[in-house]
């Protein structure tokens, strides 16, 4: 299914600076009927499930079955986005979520995934940088881990200069909400836009 958004807000940071609890925080500014939180992990399982007549129930759950299968999948999920790196930010906004008229994509790792909002939804698309010092990624339950933090996934966007807004998200939710203030009234903007 096609449908077109009025806006686009995707959004990139580093592990435990807050990008789940931002898009929660702007989801409930705008709604649930009006506004979905995409995931461009979230349909890698499903779909490597389906291709691959595996058990997408078991393959979510922690047993054995999904450590057989992880390495695999990891590889399947490169692949797939070296042959097509649109191919996951098609799946992801495809869904029946996809029919509202704000998408927030809350993980965005790699300029490929920018690149294809700005390419598809040019007017429509705000990107959101987030960071929080290491101090209170850590307090969050961030630990490094070799082969994941140091990887193209975690930090292809770090020398990515082209943030529509920067925050910073050390804060209380009060602080966040006034940060987040001029993207709210850009996406409204947009929302009046689209109606006109
Ligand atoms: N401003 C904030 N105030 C209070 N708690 C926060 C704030 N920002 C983040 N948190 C909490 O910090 C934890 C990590 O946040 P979150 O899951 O949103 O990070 P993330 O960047 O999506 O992490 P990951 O990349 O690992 O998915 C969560 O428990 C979240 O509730």
């Amino acid at each position: 299914m096609v449908t077109i958004p009025s806006a686009v807000v995707v959004i990139s940071g580093k592990r435990k600076t807050g990008k789940d609890y931002v898009a929660n925080l702007l989801q409930q500014r705008f709604s649930t009927e009006l506004c979905a939180v995409l995931r461009l992990s979230g349909p890698l399982k499903s779909q490597y499930a389906k291709e691959n007549g595996l058990d997408i129930a078991k393959l979510l759950d922690s047993s054995q079955y999904k450590e057989t299968y992880r390495k695999d999948m990891i590889q399947w999920g490169e692949e797939k986005r070296n042959e097509n790196p649109e191919y996951f930010c098609k799946l992801a906004t495809s869904g029946a979520e996809s029919e509202r008229d704000i998408w927030i994509i809350s993980d965005s790792r790699r300029t490929t995934d920018i690149e294809y909002f700005l390419k598809y939804y040019p007017k429509k698309t705000l990107t959101l940088r987030i960071e929080a010092s290491q101090d209170v990624r850590e307090e969050r339950g961030f630990v490094f881990e070799p082969g994941v933090d140091d990887a193209e996934s975690e930090c292809g966007l770090d020398s990515y200069t082209d943030w529509d807004y920067m925050i910073i998200n050390n804060e209380s939710s009060d602080k966040l909400g006034q940060e987040l203030q001029p993207l709210i009234q850009d996406v409204d903007k947009l929302l009046q836009l689209s109606k006109n």
